[in-house]
Formats: structure tokens, sequence, C-alpha cells
């Protein structure tokens, strides 16, 4: 299911909630589809409403207050509102100040706070998703107490540099939650386990605690893989728009073959050497491109850049 609207670009359509679909599932919000006339743009048809997915309600975990709302920010609030239940009250640091009010004009039961302090003291868990580099800005000096719980996203600040940084006794947690946190589909480790933060993920795709912080590293430096996949696309649809394919079309059918290997990593029953196994035909094309492209010199280098990347998260986390 599609998370945004695919004219505006900028409403989240969680899959709980309201959007408008054609039968190739280009997928609009009510408000853009009205003014197409339920009419698609890329096809003609007619948009009718999308089925709601039932959505487990979101787990009382008490107010949920955010303190940096930029892309994961704004992806957990969308995850959390969009269940079938009672969503938490969600109280949001005045920065990024665009997506707080627009987060709170949208859902009933967010609020913008006066500063981080009022973050802090209207919560009862509070999630810190400001970038490691303004850390010291955004936290040092608040006050932290109480039974609070505090969930640190910030990728490579350690648990004990966050606790100097806060000054505080009450429970720290560190998570990755993904961007797909938003359609409450993704697996976010989290370090150390803590029932209410467990919790919380659980209702947004699922929690994975891990044991210690050290492997917690390494699930660190697996997300920083994340983009790169992108930029790998991109290269492919640059390099058949050079050899003077259209570039929509080099672009539409890259995307189209990776949907399908996403598709195909749902099936748990195969493991990823099966699945490429089951994906190539022997002495065939993808055969030919995974050795002589992906051969062990580029798995090396690969290696080396995860290798140096875990070192640097473990100085500083
Ligand atoms: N993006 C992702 O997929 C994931 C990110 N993370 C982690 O989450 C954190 C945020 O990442 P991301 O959302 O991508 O980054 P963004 O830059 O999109 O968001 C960071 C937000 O923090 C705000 N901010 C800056 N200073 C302060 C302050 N003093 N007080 C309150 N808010 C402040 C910024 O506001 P302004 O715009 O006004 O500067 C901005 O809105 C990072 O630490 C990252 O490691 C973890 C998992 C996944
Ligand atoms: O790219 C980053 O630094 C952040 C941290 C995890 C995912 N995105």
């Amino acid at each position: 299911m599609r998370a945004r609207c695919e004219r505006c670009e900028t409403a989240a359509l969680p899959p709980g909630g309201p959007a408008r679909i054609c039968s190739y599932e280009c997928t609009f919000c009510e408000a853009c589809a009205a003014a197409m006339g339920q009419v698609c743009p890329n096809c003609g048809g007619e948009l009718v409403p999308r089925p709601r997915r039932a959505v487990p309600a979101a787990a009382n975990t008490g107010r949920v207050g955010v303190i940096g709302v930029g892309e994961i920010g704004r992806a957990l609030v969308d995850g959390l509102c969009a269940g079938a239940g009672e969503p938490p009250e969600i109280l949001l640091s005045p920065r990024g100040s665009r997506t707080s009010a627009e987060l709170a004009g949208r859902y009933p039961n967010v609020r913008v706070c006066a500063d981080n302090q009022d973050v802090v003291d209207g919560s009862d868990v509070v999630v810190l998703a400001v970038r490691p580099q303004d850390r010291t800005e955004a936290l040092a000096g608040l006050r932290v107490g109480g039974d609070r719980v505090v969930v640190s996203l910030m990728a490579g600040v350690g648990i004990d540099e966050l606790r100097r940084t806060l000054g505080t006794g009450v429970p720290l947690v560190r998570a990755i939650p993904l961007p797909a946190v938003r359609e409450r589909r993704s697996v976010t480790v989290t370090y150390p386990a803590h029932p209410v933060v467990d919790a919380l993920f659980d209702g947004l795709g699922g929690a994975l605690p891990v044991a210690d912080e050290a492997g917690f590293g390494c699930f660190s430096a697996l997300t920083g893989t994340l983009t790169s996949h992108y930029g790998y696309l991109a290269t492919l649809t640059a390099w058949a728009a050079r050899q003077g394919v259209p570039a929509e079309a080099a672009e539409r059918y890259v995307r189209g073959l990776f949907q399908g290997v996403a598709r195909s990593l749902g099936d748990d029953s195969r493991s990823l050497h099966q699945l490429a196994g089951d994906h190539e035909t022997p002495n065939g094309i993808n055969e030919r491109i995974r050795t002589t492209w992906f051969d062990s010199a580029n798995a090396e280098s690969l290696t080396e850049a995860l290798d140096a990347l875990l070192a640097d998260l473990r100085r500083s986390g």
C-alpha cells in the first residue's frame, strides 16, 4: 500500500486511513482525488475508496513525546496515529516547526509544545529524534526524571554518553525505527529490552531487542546501507538512459524489477542464497552480473566499508 499521495506527495496515507485508488493502484489522498474529479490522471480510470487495512491499536504506552520532528519523527507519529484504536497523546518539540505544525493540524491527539522541556514534562515515553550533531544543543540541561523512559534514535550515540548528557537515572533505550514505521511495518531493533518501548514498537511492525550494545551497533551499520540501495537502482536507470532507453521507461522497469525482489523477501521459508538461486538461470545473465560485478573484490570492499562504519559507531556509542 502506498504511504503517500502521488499528487501532492505530502499527505500521509496510513493503511488504516482513507485513500483513493484506481484499478492499477495509483493512490491519492481524498483532497487530491476530489480535485481531480475522482479520475486517475495516469490511466483515466475511476478513483474509488481504498480498502482500509485492519491495523491493531497502538499499545497503551501513555503519552509519547518526540524531540526532533524531521523524517523519522514524522514517520513515527504517522505510524502511531494509524491504528484502528485510540492513538496515544503525542507531544512534539517546536522544531522542526513545519512538520510539527502539519502533524498537529492533521491529528487531534498531537500537539506542539513550547520547548523541549515541555515535551519531557508532559510525556511518559520521550523519543529523541534529533541529528546526532544537534544532541548537545537539544538535550543538555533538560530535566528528565520520574517514571519516564527515554528512547534515543540517534545513530552512534551510546547509552553511557546519553546518560551523561541528560544527567538522569531513568531507563534509556536505543532504537532504530525505519521509515516503514509509518505503515507499521518496521522491524525496530532496540537495546536494552524494555517492556514499554518494545510494546510501542511491536505495535509499529515489531520490536527486535538485541542482547548487547555491540550487537546494536552492528544493526546500526546494516541500516547505513539503505540509501545505497536506492543509489544502486538510480545507477542502473541512468545507465539504461545513456543507452538511449527513455529514462521514464527505464525507471519504471527498474522499480518494478525490485518491487518484485522486495515482495519475494517476504517469503522467509527460503534463505537469501536460495532466493538468489531461484531467480538465476544456470549460466544465465544474472549469474554473469553476480560473478563478474558482485565478485569477491566488490564484496570485500563492502565488508571493509561496513567494518569501518561499525568501528566508528562503536567508538562513539
Ligand atoms: N531517517 C531515518 O530513517 C532514521 C533516523 N534515525 C535517527 O533519527 C535522528 C533524526 O534523523 P532524521 O529524522 O533523518 O533527521 P532530520 O534532519 O530529518 O530531523 C531532525 C530534526 O531535529 C530537529 N532539531 C534540530 N535541533 C533541534 C533541537 N535543538 N530541538 C529539537 N529539535 C531539533 C530538526 O529541526 P530543524 O529542521 O528545525 O533543524 C529536524 O526537524 C538521527 O539521529 C538519526 O540517526 C534513526 C533511524 C532511522
Ligand atoms: O542515515 C542515517 O544516519 C540515519 C540513521 C539510521 C537511518 N538513517
